[in-house]
């Protein structure tokens, strides 16, 4: 029985190993970044991480250790202090309509129905009139909110928001999503509902996805690669490829027992000194975020 046991345990460990990506055949190449904030906080050192097209790489670590910094220099919205991001070969010098952030906020327009919010965008992205209503409902349809075209965002659940967001940014077509604890304020059976259907989705369109999260199971349930961080200075500590099949299960016995092993890997990197909060972020980070539908718009530099 025990033996067993063992057996199962290191054969789920095994579906987890150290990734190798050379640079050259990188879709995203992020090279010896560093930032430092104005309050010399030493937000990213020397991180390197090539990320191919397709990955679904998640971005794990506690609080504090750099996750949305380095997702905002992706996006071109932070200017890092050293170091090169570089997509497709080209170094980025900001935001490009490849790249789309989303947040833990829906950013929805609040006076526009979910129709509107993608017709909308849509518009913005050059879309003929004519083809934009069908394009919408056709990204309504994929993430399951048909019937609720013509809702306004205040007569939706948080899940139902998130779905709308979801239809949004996929209807600009962007070939790299940037995701920032985007299911973080949901509730733990909504937060499970939109993690299967975002990995469906993402098995049917393979964009290549960077999703930071703090949460071990999440990144396990969704992450094809999860890139372990640590604070103070913010760095990359391990970085490994997850080879459970998909779809994954959120009760996936194997997935539970890799969930353990991740946890212990993070206690051993955080180290007893690392387990003071972070200092408060400055006000003008969050300041901007609520209600802002702000979609791959550019958000202040941080
Ligand atoms: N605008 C800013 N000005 C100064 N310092 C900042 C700013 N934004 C973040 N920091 C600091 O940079 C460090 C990394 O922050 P960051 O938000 O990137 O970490 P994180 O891993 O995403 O944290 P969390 O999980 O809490 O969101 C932290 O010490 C944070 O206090």
């Amino acid at each position: 029985m025990l033996r067993a046991l063992l057996g199962r345990w290191r054969s789920s460990l095994s579906l987890l190993r150290p990734a190798h990506v050379d640079a050259d055949r990188a879709k995203i190449a992020v090279a010896q970044l560093g930032h430092q904030y104005a309050n010399k906080v030493v937000a990213l050192q020397d991180v390197s991480l090539n990320v191919r097209s397709g990955e679904f790489v998640c971005l794990l670590g506690p609080s504090g250790c750099g996750k949305s910094t380095l997702l905002y220099a992706l996006a071109g919205q932070v200017k890092p202090t050293g170091g090169t991001v570089a997509i497709d070969g080209k170094t980025i010098t900001g935001p490009g309509p490849e790249r789309l952030l989303m947040f833990q906020e829906a950013a929805l327009f609040p006076w526009l129905t979910v129709r509107g919010n993608i017709t909308f965008a849509l518009g913005a992205k050059g879309v003929p009139r004519a083809e934009r209503r069908e394009r919408a409902d056709a990204f309504i349809r994929r993430v399951q909110l048909t019937g609720f075209e013509d809702t306004l965002p205040h007569q939706l659940s948080g899940g139902m928001k998130m779905r709308a967001s979801l239809a949004r940014a996929l209807a600009m077509d962007p070939t790299v999503l940037l995701m920032d604890e985007p299911f973080g304020s949901l509730d733990a059976q909504t937060r499970i509902h939109m993690q299967e259907l975002l990995q469906s989705i993402w098995m049917r369109t393979g964009k290549t996805v960077v999703f930071v999260t703090h949460d071990v199971h999440e990144a396990l349930m969704l992450g094809t690669r999860v890139v372990l961080m640590a604070p103070r200075p913010g760095r990359v500590v391990r970085d490994l490829e997850v080879h459970l099949p998909m779809p994954r299960k959120a009760e996936d016995a194997g997935l539970n027992e890799m969930v353990r092993h991740v946890r212990e890997l993070l206690r051993q990197v955080e180290g007893p000194g690392l387990q003071e909060p972070a200092p408060r972020r400055p006000p003008e980070r969050t300041a901007s975020r609520p209600g802002l539908p702000a979609q791959g718009l550019p958000r202040p530099v941080r």
